[in-house]
């Protein structure tokens, strides 16, 4: 007689790890990749960008998609932002890559920077690119320069309203269509404190061996949170709901409008966040680079998450046994990851996609110039199709 067992469970065997707090920079960097700066902007700067960014966030509007058959739609405001003179593509519009911001809908051209917020581009590239210099870069990642040397710039920007504690954004990492592999994203919080939460996605190798922490990171006014390569490629992140929130209370009051010099005597409180994302959107994914599919509409670029292989992601002088644990100085070329790109007309035609579904070749795609050889190619040197 055959006796039928059920199959073994595929239950984690592996202890459950409570969420952490990331309190300090110290421990941002310790646990996750990402980096956390305070007081990035001049105290008046920053009260500045925050008043013209609540007062723009009146008109942004909330993000529609389909998901499956479902129609959903954002818990929070948003808009999408393209700098008029950013000296990598002076002629380009960014139209489509605004209208992909918004899940593929039609939309109105992307808004320029206002005038502080170009005025925070200045400070925020410097922390970006002086924190860049000091970490090892992954092969994928962009390796120009522009004009001024700088190897990472602000060409587009999302801003985000989060309106009291209920206003929120779900568990996603960011399409990387138009950033390409291993971005870099700094993410300046204003306002109201919230709580920016990252979680890893574990691949299907490891998966039952460990299980995925939870990190909250509190973001507070004038802070910067730099998601570093492999962020986007490791980890989702969200703005969870929380049950009570500290009005925030600026330190300066309005400027009086049409006299530059002069503020208001009274200041006014807050429930609001306002969140910038500063994105470099690369010059070898221009919008006419991007594969169609059969709908006709741009593919996403994503990352397969679960089936990457980590590589050595830790320092391979000092090997960590805590697997969250991140070393800048770790040997990260070999880590290897395939991307997808793959339709995205599902997102807003009621769910409905074409099926296209094709691996990312870098190298036949004629992307570059990269930071190291591509995975998988025996050349020592990056490939360099384009001067930047
Ligand atoms: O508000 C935040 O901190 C996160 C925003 C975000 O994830 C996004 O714009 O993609
Ligand atoms: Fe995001």
């Amino acid at each position: 007689m055959t006796v039928l067992r059920p199959p073994p469970s595929q239950k984690s065997s592996a202890p459950r790890q409570p969420p952490l707090l990331l309190s300090n920079p110290e421990m941002v960097s310790q646990h996750t990749p990402c980096t956390l700066h305070h007081s990035v902007l001049p105290p008046e700067l920053a009260c500045d960008l925050f008043y013209t960014m609540l007062d723009a966030a009146q008109g942004w509007s909330r993000n529609k998609w389909w998901l499956f058959d479902r129609l959903v739609e954002s818990p929070h405001r948003t808009s999408f932002f393209a700098r008029l003179h950013d000296g990598v593509d002076g002629d380009e519009t960014w139209q489509e890559a605004a209208q992909f911001w918004y899940n593929g809908r039609k939309t109105e051209a992307p808004q320029p920077f206002p005038e502080e917020m170009e005025e925070a581009c200045k400070y925020i590239e410097k922390v970006v690119n002086d924190e860049l210099r000091k970490r090892d870069r992954y092969a994928l990642e962009w390796a120009g320069n522009g004009n001024d040397g700088q190897c990472w710039r602000a060409n587009v920007a999302a801003a985000n309203c989060y309106e009291g504690a209920k206003e929120t954004v779900g568990f996603h990492s960011d399409q990387l269509t138009y950033l390409g592999p291993y971005p870099t994203i700094a993410s300046l919080s204003l306002g109201t404190s919230r709580l920016f939460r990252l979680r890893e996605v574990i691949p299907s190798s490891e998966t039952g061996k460990r299980n995925a922490r939870t990190y909250n990171i509190p973001v507070v006014h004038n802070s910067l949170t730099i998601m570093h390569a492999s962020t986007q490629e490791r980890f989702k992140h969200c703005v969870p709901p929380q049950s009570t929130i500290d009005i925030f209370r600026p330190s300066y009051p309005r400027r009086i409008k049409g006299a530059s010099s002069e503020r208001e005597q009274n200041i006014e409180t807050s429930n609001c966040r306002i969140n910038i994302t500063f994105r470099f959107y690369r010059p070898d994914y221009r919008p006419h680079t991007i594969p169609r599919c059969k709908c006709g509409v741009p593919a996403v670029l994503k990352p397969d998450m679960k089936g990457r292989s980590d590589g050595p992601v830790h320092d391979a002088k000092t090997p960590s046994k805590d697997p969250n644990k991140f070393s800048v100085n770790a040997a990260q070329q070999d880590y290897s990851i395939r991307y997808w790109w793959m339709c995205y007309a599902g997102a807003q035609s009621e769910g409905k996609t074409c099926g296209m579904w094709k691996v990312m070749d870098a190298e036949a795609e004629g992307r570059g110039p990269f930071v190291g050889p591509l995975p998988g190619s025996h050349a020592s040197s990056s490939k360099v199709t384009q001067e930047d």
